[in-house]
C-alpha cells in the first residue's frame, strides 16, 4: 500500500514545471502553508502596531535616518534608531505614517491582522467588505487629519494626516477654501454613515424632524433603497470574491495526502456544490466529499417589502428591518478538516469490516453540525445488520449523536450521520440573506436553518399549516421560535401579518411586546400584549374561533375559497368595504409552554385549539405550539392528528421522540439547535438558525420605533357562554371603551358606517358592528339601511357631549 502511495507521489513529482504564481497558489491550498503564512502576517501586524506607537516618540530623534535608502539604512550597523522595533520598524512607520496616511495607516495594521487570522482559519470579518470600508475610512481620516491638524505636530516630526492628507487638504483649501473643505469632509461622513448604518438614518431623520418636506416618507424610502441598491451591488461583488475564496478553501481542505490507514484521497478541484471525486489506488475504497459552499447571499442592506400591498392601509412608510440588525455569529463554511473526515470514514469502514460487512463506496456530505456518510453496501448485505451497529459505530468514533438512516429514502444508500467535532453556528443573518429566502414566493416563508447539505431550509407555514415544536429544556426551542418569528418579520408588512402570543412562563415572548401596535393581535380589553394568564388564553382561543367564523362568512360572501383569493379580490377592489369586507391579515398563534396550559385548563384549551387547527387554515389562521414535555397526556391524539408538521429538538428518550415524530431519532440529536422536522413521511435533519436575544431586541426596536397602528389588532370580543347578547338587545351600561371616540368620528364625518369605525380604530368587523349597534341604541345613528350608510341623527359635537353627560 505504502509503495503505491509512493509511486503516485513519484508520478506527481514528474509533473511538468509550473510557473511560480501557480505554485504559490498551489501552496495556499495546503492548510499548513496557510497556517504558517497566517501566523507570520499576524505577528507582522503586531510588530507594525508597536513600530507606529514607538514612532510617535522616537520619530523626531530618528528623522535624519529616514533620508537614507532602505538598503543603506539596514546595511550600516553603525546607524542606530530610537524606535523600539529597530530600523525596519522605524522605516515602515515613517513610510506609512508620515509619507502615506498618518494615523489612518493603522488600518493597514488592522487589515493585515484580519487577513492573518483568516489564514489561520478564523473568520473575523468578511475580507473584501472590510477592505472597501477600510480604504474609504483611511482616505477620509487622512484628509480630515490633514485639514484639522495641519501643523499641530510638525515640531514632533509627525504628520497626523500623513503626506496624503497634507497635500489633499492643501489642494482642497486652495480650490474650495476652508469652509468648502470643512463642508465636504462633513457631508462625506454623513453620506457614508447614511449608506452603511440603518440606525444613523433613523437618528438623523429624528434629528432633522419628520415634517421637513425634503424628507417626506416616500422620498425617504426611495433614498434608502437606492443606497441599498449600490450596497447590494457591492455585496454581489464581494460575494463573488468570497465564493472564489470558498472554492479555494473547499479545494485546499481536501488536498492529496497519504494517510495512516493507507486510503489515499486525491480530490480534484470541482465546482461549488459538486461532489468531489476521490482518486484512489486500485482496490481502495473511495470517499466522495460533498462540500456544499455557503449559499449565495444577496443584498445585505435594506430589506424591501414584497408581494401585494394594500395601498389603502395606513403604514405606507413602514420600513422592513434591515439585515445589519442581525449578527454574523462567525458563521460560514463548515470547517471540518480533511483529517477528521478521513478518520471517521476509516473508523466506519473498520467497524463494518469487523462485522464482516463489505461496502462498495462511501461519500461524505459536510453539514454545519453533522456530516453524513453515505454508504453503498456490497450486494447481499442485510440493511438491518448495519442498522443494529449504531451503538458500535458510535463507540468506535467516540461520538454521541450518531444516527443511522437505513436506507436513505429514495437514495438506495445507508446514511450514517456523525456530529462534527467543531459544530458551526448557523446565523439567522446567513439564512435571511440567502437567495433562497429572499427569492421565495411563499406566502408565509419560515426560514429555519440549514440542512445537512448546507442548503437553507425554508417552508411555507400556510402549507404546514400548523406546527408542533417539542424538545427537552435547553436544546434550542426558544431560539427556534425566535427564528420562526424573525423570518416572518423580515418578510411581512404589519398589514399582512399578526401574531397572537401566549407565554405562560411570561419571559420568553415578552421581547415582542414592543411591536404590539404593528404585529400583534389581542382581545380588546386585554392590557398586556402577550397573553400569560390561563383564563385569558381560553378567552383568546374562543375569540379566535369567532374570528375564524367571521372570516368564513366574509369568504362566502366574496365567493372565494381561501384567504389568498379573498385578499386578491380585495386588493383588486372587487369587494366593497361598505359591506364589511376588509383586508385579512394572516394570524399566527404561538403558544409557548403548551404543557403548562393543558395541565391547568385541559379540554378548555385542547378543544378550541383542535377546532382552529382543523378549520382555520383556509382563513389564514395558523398555530405553532411548543412544549418541553412531549408526553402523551400533553400531545394528545387530538392535537397530533391536527398538527401534521412537527419539529423535534433533542429529547430525553426514544419514547418522547416517538410521541412527537412517530419515530425514534430525536433522542440521538446533539442539542444546540440540532433538530428533526417531520412533514408527513419525510424526516429532515436541520441545524436551526441561531438568533440571539439582543438581535431579536434590535429587530423589535427597529420595528417598534416606527409609526404603528393606534392599538394592537383587536380580536372579536368573547364574553363567555352566558354573557352573549342577543342581537337587538343593546345594554348601554356596558358601552365599548371606544364608544365615545367612535361617536365623535361618526358625527364629525356625518357618516354612520361600520367600515369607517373599523378603519379609524383598526378594529375587527364584529366589534365595529357592536359599536354601531350601541350608537343606534344611544340615538347617534339611525337604523340599518341595507347597503347605504346609516343616517347620523346628531348634528354637532355640542349635542353629542350633552348626550354623553346623560349616559354617564
Ligand atoms: N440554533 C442554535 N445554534 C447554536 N446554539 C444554540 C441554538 N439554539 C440554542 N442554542 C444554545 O442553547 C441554549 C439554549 O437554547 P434555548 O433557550 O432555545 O433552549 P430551550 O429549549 O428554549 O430551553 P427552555 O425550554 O429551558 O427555555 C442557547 O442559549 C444557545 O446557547
Amino acid at each position: 500500500m505504502a509503495s503505491k502511495s509512493k509511486k503516485s507521489r513519484t508520478a506527481n513529482g514528474k509533473r511538468r514545471f509550473k510557473n511560480p504564481l501557480a505554485s504559490l497558489k498551489e501552496s495556499f491550498k495546503n492548510y499548513k502553508f496557510r497556517f504558517a503564512t497566517g501566523l507570520i502576517i499576524v505577528a507582522f501586524s503586531f510588530y507594525l502596531a508597536v513600530a507606529f506607537f514607538s514612532f510617535f516618540n522616537s520619530g523626531y530623534a530618528d528623522r535624519s535616518k529616514f533620508d537614507l535608502q532602505f538598503v543603506d539604512l539596514i546595511k550600516d550597523t553603525s546607524i542606530q534608531v530610537d524606535n523600539v522595533t529597530g530600523k525596519i520598524g522605524a522605516w515602515f512607520a515613517d513610510l506609512m505614517v508620515n509619507k502615506w496616511f498618518g494615523l489612518a495607516s493603522f488600518s493597514f495594521v488592522f487589515l493585515l491582522f484580519i487577513t492573518g487570522f483568516r489564514l489561520l482559519g478564523a473568520r473575523v470579518l468578511p475580507l473584501s467588505k472590510t477592505l472597501i470600508h477600510a480604504s474609504i475610512i483611511t482616505i477620509w481620516v487622512s484628509v480630515s487629519m490633514g485639514f484639522f491638524f495641519m501643523e499641530t505636530m510638525e515640531d514632533k516630526y509627525l504628520l497626523l494626516g500623513g503626506a496624503h492628507g497634507f497635500h489633499v487638504s492643501h489642494w482642497l483649501i486652495s480650490t474650495i477654501g476652508h469652509i468648502g473643505t470643512f463642508i465636504l469632509i462633513l457631508i462625506s461622513l454623513v453620506i457614508y454613515l447614511t449608506i452603511n448604518f440603518e440606525w444613523f438614518l433613523i437618528k438623523f431623520r429624528k434629528l432633522i424632524g419628520k415634517d421637513l418636506a425634503i424628507f417626506k416618507e416616500n422620498d425617504f424610502v426611495d433614498t434608502a433603497m437606492t443606497a441599498s441598491d449600490s450596497e447590494a451591488d457591492n455585496n454581489e461583488q464581494n460575494n463573488a470574491a468570497e465564493a472564489d475564496e470558498s472554492i479555494t478553501e473547499a479545494v485546499s481542505s481536501v488536498t492529496t495526502e497519504e494517510t495512516e490507514n493507507e486510503f489515499q484521497f486525491d480530490i480534484k478541484p470541482a465546482k461549488k456544490f459538486e461532489a468531489l471525486p476521490v482518486e484512489h489506488p486500485d482496490n481502495e475504497l473511495e470517499l466522495k466529499i460533498e462540500k456544499a459552499a455557503s449559499e449565495e447571499i444577496i443584498h445585505t442592506g435594506e430589506n424591501r417589502p414584497q408581494g401585494d400591498y394594500d395601498p389603502t392601509l395606513d403604514l405606507s412608510s413602514y420600513i422592513m428591518p434591515s439585515f445589519d440588525l442581525l449578527d454574523d455569529h462567525k458563521s460560514g463554511q463548515s470547517q471540518v478538516t480533511e483529517e477528521e473526515l478521513i478518520y471517521n470514514k476509516n473508523k466506519i469502514v473498520k467497524t463494518l469490516e469487523d462485522y464482516k460487512i463489505q461496502i462498495k463506496s462511501i461519500k461524505a456530505t459536510v453539514g454545519p453540525t453533522v456530516t453524513l456518510y453515505e454508504i453503498v453496501p456490497m450486494p447481499g448485505v442485510r440493511i438491518s445488520k448495519i442498522k443494529n451497529l449504531e451503538d458500535d459505530i458510535a463507540l468506535s468514533l467516540a461520538a454521541l449523536g450518531i444516527r443511522i438512516i437505513a436506507p436513505i429514502p429514495g437514495e438506495g444508500t445507508i446514511g450514517i450521520e456523525v456530529p462534527n467535532s467543531e459544530p458551526q453556528v448557523v446565523s439567522m443573518k446567513s439564512i435571511i440573506t440567502s437567495r433562497k429566502f429572499q427569492n421565495t414566493k411563499f406566502e408565509l416563508p419560515v426560514a429555519l436553518g440549514k440542512t445537512i447539505s448546507n442548503e437553507t431550509f425554508v417552508f411555507d407555514l400556510t402549507k404546514a399549516p400548523h406546527l408542533l415544536v417539542a424538545g427537552a429544556t435547553g436544546q434550542g426551542k426558544s431560539v427556534g421560535l425566535n427564528a420562526i418569528i424573525t423570518s416572518l418579520l423580515y418578510k411581512k408588512h404589519p398589514s399582512q401579518l399578526k401574531f397572537v402570543l401566549v407565554d405562560p412562563k411570561k419571559v420568553e415572548l415578552n421581547i415582542y411586546s414592543k411591536i404590539e401596535r404593528h404585529f400583534l393581535a389581542k382581545l380588546p380589553d386585554e392590557e398586556e400584549p402577550i397573553i400569560t394568564d390561563v383564563q385569558r388564553v381560553v378567552n383568546t382561543l374562543h375569540s379566535l374561533t369567532i374570528e375564524m367564523e367571521d372570516r368564513y362568512d366574509l369568504l362566502k360572501k366574496a365567493h372565494t375559497r381561501n384567504i389568498k383569493e379573498y385578499n386578491h379580490k380585495f386588493i383588486k377592489r372587487e369587494l366593497n368595504p361598505e359591506k364589511g369586507h376588509h383586508f385579512l391579515p394572516y394570524i399566527i398563534v404561538i403558544i409557548d409552554e403548551f404543557a403548562d396550559l393543558i395541565m391547568t385548563a385541559g379540554k378548555e384549551v385542547e378543544l378550541p385549539i383542535a377546532r382552529i387547527a382543523q378549520l382555520a387554515r383556509a382563513v389564514g389562521i395558523h398555530m405553532i405550539i411548543a412544549t418541553q414535555r412531549p408526553s402523551t397526556n400533553i400531545i394528545t391524539g387530538v392535537i397530533k392528528a391536527n398538527f401534521p408538521t412537527r419539529i423535534a429538538f433533542k429529547v430525553a428518550s426514544m419514547i418522547d421522540s416517538r410521541t412527537i415524530l412517530d419515530s425514534p431519532g430525536a433522542n440521538q440529536l446533539i442539542g444546540r439547535g440540532d433538530m428533526l422536522i417531520s412533514q408527513g413521511s419525510d424526516l429532515i435533519r436541520v441545524q436551526c438558525a441561531f438568533v440571539d436575544t439582543p438581535e431579536v431586541e434590535k429587530v423589535n426596536d427597529f420595528i417598534g420605533q416606527q409609526r404603528g397602528y393606534p392599538t394592537a389588532m383587536h380580536l372579536p370580543e368573547y364574553v363567555g357562554e352566558t354573557g352573549t347578547q342577543e342581537p337587538g338587545e343593546v345594554d348601554l351600561s356596558k358601552r365599548d371603551p371606544m364608544f365615545e371616540e367612535a361617536a365623535r368620528v361618526v358625527v364629525a364625518n356625518q357618516s354612520g358606517s361600520t367600515s369607517l369605525i373599523q378603519r379609524r380604530f383598526s378594529i375587527g368587523y364584529n366589534r365595529a358592528g357592536r359599536i354601531i349597534d350601541q350608537l343606534e341604541a344611544a340615538g347617534v345613528v339611525g337604523p340599518f339601511e341595507g347597503s347605504k350608510a346609516r343616517q347620523v341623527l346628531v348634528s354637532d359635537e355640542l349635542e353629542l357631549e350633552r348626550m354623553f353627560e346623560m349616559l354617564r
